[in-house]
């Protein structure tokens, strides 16, 4: 059987200030530094070992694993990061806070844009400094691969090209596989390897910090799902 553990980013510090992050680099607090610890610390009472680990380029991410890898005394394993791994991207929400924005735009609107499967929120425009041509982290990307907006229907559609080119040819050569990586790249992956419909998917949310764990077959068929901490801890 393998395992695969996906790992959302601890608490950052727009998640405390409730704005829409998105590709936003912004780094854990100190509650999410607590959050990875306390993930690390799971998984190491559970016995994991991880052959590799996958993140994205944005620093809640990374921290989370680092310190997460940390915990469990495996920093040396190898780690890739890759922008398919990233958070939704936000579009011109990116900075505002979700509560205002709720009381400009309406609560049904603002669900719509945070968890419909289709639907982006406004985009960006192209000379709007939080677009990512800007950043020189994305600079060896094409100008159509870089998002002035994404629905989660669009952040599957460059997530799962990630998942079949790289991180499942992995999991076929290996065991346990981590990905540490955000809420709405994970819910894209979710839905995939659990066949969600769009309309369910909207109901799917993903805690900060805690380890979800996929138990696989050889062919990646998913046999159970499950938040680690809803286990008991061998031996305790
Ligand atoms: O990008 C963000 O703002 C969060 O990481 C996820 O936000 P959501 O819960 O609004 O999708």
């Amino acid at each position: 059987m393998k395992r695969l553990v996906m790992l959302r980013h601890g608490q950052s510090v727009w998640n405390l200030e409730n704005r829409f992050t998105g590709w936003h680099d912004v780094d854990l607090t100190d509650q999410g530094r607590d959050e990875a610890r306390a993930a690390g610390q799971l998984l190491r009472a559970h016995g994991y070992r991880f052959d590799m680990a996958y993140t994205s380029v944005l620093k809640r991410a990374i921290r989370t694993l680092w310190i997460a890898l940390d915990e469990l005394d495996a920093m040396w394993i190898p780690v890739i990061k890759d922008w398919r791994l990233n958070e939704r991207h936000y579009g011109a929400l990116t900075g505002l806070n979700k509560a205002e924005t709720a009381e400009k735009y309406g609560d049904d609107q603002v669900h719509v844009w945070r968890r419909s499967y289709a639907t982006p929120p406004p985009a960006l425009s192209d000379d709007d400094e939080r677009h990512p041509r800007f950043d020189p982290r994305y600079a060896g990307l094409a100008a159509d691969q870089l998002p002035a907006t994404e629905s989660l229907e669009t952040t599957l559609q460059r997530v799962l090209p990630y998942w079949e080119s790289d991180i499942a040819p992995t999991l076929r050569n290996s065991d346990t596989v981590l990905i540490a990586a955000h809420g709405n790249s994970l819910r894209a992956l979710i839905k995939h390897l659990q066949g969600i419909s769009d309309e369910e998917i909207t109901g799917v949310e993903v805690p900060t910090g805690q380890p979800l764990v996929f138990e696989l077959d050889d062919q990646l068929r998913v046999q159970d799902e499950y938040y680690l901490r809803d286990r008991a801890v061998p031996g305790a």
